[in-house]
């Protein structure tokens, strides 16, 4: 999913990004969340205008648009002057204005052939096309005959980013409702274009909000998002749009400028309640990242950029006769006796470490949530482990820990004993999200007669499921804010550990482990 070679800024990194579209003069949608957007996610923003809107958060009362022919003027002005590495297209009001566009994108193609592209001559831009033809507030922004001529304009542009009645408007269809039907939309689009297609679910019923880059033989990558429960989501189209063109610029990728944009979109979202802006749908906060000191997003600081990095970890993990006999319930009552001794004696030292987390941690709310974690893994985990072992209250099983129990509860206690509470809060994570993930595709085959249905209960309940996700929280905040070198520390850390969960699951009963030792064992040195 690389763009063409070499697109992208020059020596200072900073990609000069121009927005095509329409005023917004409340500042959520259109140009101005466009220029926001830009400079959220690093880039220079630049902006020419192709329509003047009256609106605010409630809706859109009227719709100013200058002269074609003015466009175009503005285009072959800031094009003249300055390197474009990404442009991104939104609002054209009116078919005129979509074949002003048009033939400017052909004039650059055209120059960029003719300069020799790709032998150290000009590249034309990186293209993102927003067609906006309604907004959220369901005004037209658009007139008629504009499906037809934005049509024409898919094959000049690299991504298009159609919400769900624009993508069924382009393909002549009714609007999908379902993502198996927008995704199914996006391939069609794409495959009768030639251009990728970002499938978005903003529109879609439930709570899942997931995005997809399609391609003609369908799904390239598809990145899954909980939806945020606020009404504003003013100028969410427009925002991505510009963040995607301004993070392929910096990175030269579309699926790692999906996966930081969508998680900064995400960040947006969530903060945007802090705005007080209008009475309708509000905008989003695009600088709620940059003014909590993360800065513009970073692939190094991105955890769902970890979570792709363990992808072979999670493969390994799936593939274990372990984890399929255990979704099956045919697993050896004695292989998962020797597993859930070894937990017990894990999670004790697991806790500890989770209250050292808690003491190092920066302020009062990270610090209650280590904690929180910790009473809950030595209560509600332990009773399960105790119930199921027939073990005295506060008792250990008495077996000796494994090499691998040994080792990974080793390298949690190095992490805290670093005394850096990011590296030690990414080493803790593993141990919720794999849990959680894992825990999910197990619940799926859990069955009242199931052998081992609490514990499949367990993994996959609501309860566990937002602690996984505040814990995700938790170390995504520090991560924003980590230097370099503490940050590859983080991510080794985050890997190391899930590298143990996946020995962890696959060891079975050996005579060493055995053995049984008097009084309750300790689960490690030093603890
Ligand atoms: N409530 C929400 N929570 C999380 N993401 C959202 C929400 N609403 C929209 N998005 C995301 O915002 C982006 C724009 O989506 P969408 O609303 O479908 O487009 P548009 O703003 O063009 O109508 C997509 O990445 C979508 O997943
Ligand atoms: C000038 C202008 N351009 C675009 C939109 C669409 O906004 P959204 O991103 O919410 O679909 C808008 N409301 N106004």
């Amino acid at each position: 999913m690389s763009g063409r070679p070499g697109t992208g800024p020059e020596a200072s990194g900073i990609p000069n990004v121009l927005s095509i579209a329409g005023s917004d003069p409340s500042g959520g949608a259109g140009i101005q969340a466009d220029l926001k957007s830009i400079a959220a996610c690093g880039g220079y923003g630049m902006a020419a205008i192709t329509a003047l809107t009256a609106q605010n958060t409630r809706g859109v009362t009227g719709v100013h648009t200058p002269p074609a022919a003015f466009l175009t003027e503005q285009l072959e002005s800031v094009a003249a002057d300055v390197r474009l590495d990404a442009v991104k297209i939104g609002m054209l009001a009116n078919v005129e204005v979509i074949r002003a566009v048009g033939a400017w994108l052909e004039g650059l193609r055209a120059q960029a052939s003719a300069a020799g592209c790709g032998d150290g001559g000009a590249r034309p831009p990186a293209i993102v096309l927003d067609p906006v033809l309604v907004a959220t507030s369901g005004d037209r922004l658009s007139g008629s005959g504009s499906v037809a001529a934005l049509r024409r304009l898919l094959p000049l542009v690299d991504l298009a980013t159609p919400n769900l009645p624009e993508l069924a408007a382009l393909c002549g269809r009714p609007v999908a409702t379902d993502w198996a039907g927008a995704l199914e939309q996006a391939r069609e689009l794409s495959a009768g274009y030639g251009v990728l297609v970002l499938a978005k679910g903003g529109h879609l019923a439930g709570k899942e909000c997931p995005d997809a880059l399609v391609g003609p033989e369908g799904v390239l990558l598809e990145v899954p998002g909980e939806r945020v429960d606020t009404p504003n989501t003013h100028g969410t189209g427009c925002s991505l749009s510009s963040a995607l063109a301004t993070l392929f610029a910096r990175t030269g990728d579309w699926a790692r400028a999906l996966v930081l944009a969508k998680a900064w979109l995400r960040g947006a979202l969530e903060a945007s309640g802090q705005l007080e802006v209008g009475g309708g749908h509000g905008p989003v906060h695009h600088f709620a990242a940059l003014w909590s000191g993360a800065g513009v997003p970073r692939e190094e600081a991105s955890l769902d950029t970890w979570w792709n990095g363990i992808a072979d970890l999670r493969e390994s993990i799936d593939g274990l006769g372990f984890i399929r006999q255990l979704r099956e319930g045919t697993l050896a009552r004695a292989d998962f006796e020797h597993y859930l001794a070894q937990d017990a004696l894990y999670l004790q030292t697991y806790g500890r470490v989770l209250s050292q987390a808690s003491a190092l941690a920066p302020d009062l709310a990270a610090q209650r949530f280590w904690a929180q974690s910790a009473h809950g893994c030595m209560v509600s985990e332990r009773t399960l482990h105790q119930g199921r072992l027939e073990l005295a209250d506060g008792a250990l099983p008495a077996v000796v820990p494994s090499a691998t129990t040994t080792g990974y509860l080793n390298h949690l206690q190095a992490a805290a004993a670093s005394g850096s509470y990011p590296v030690l809060a990414a080493a803790l994570l593993p141990c919720f999200w794999l849990y959680r993930d894992i825990g999910a595709r197990l619940a799926a085959g859990n069955r009242p007669d199931h052998p081992y249905a609490d514990w499949l209960a367990m993994y996959s309940s609501p309860e566990f499921d937002e602690a996984t996700r505040q814990a995700i929280g938790w170390v995504q905040a520090a991560a924003n804010t980590a230097r370099p070198a503490e940050l590859a520390a983080m991510r080794t850390a985050f890997r190391e550990s899930s590298r143990w969960e996946l020995e962890f699951f696959d060891q079975r009963p050996e005579a060493a482990t055995r053995a049984a030792v008097p009084g309750p064992a300790t689960a490690a040195r030093g603890s």
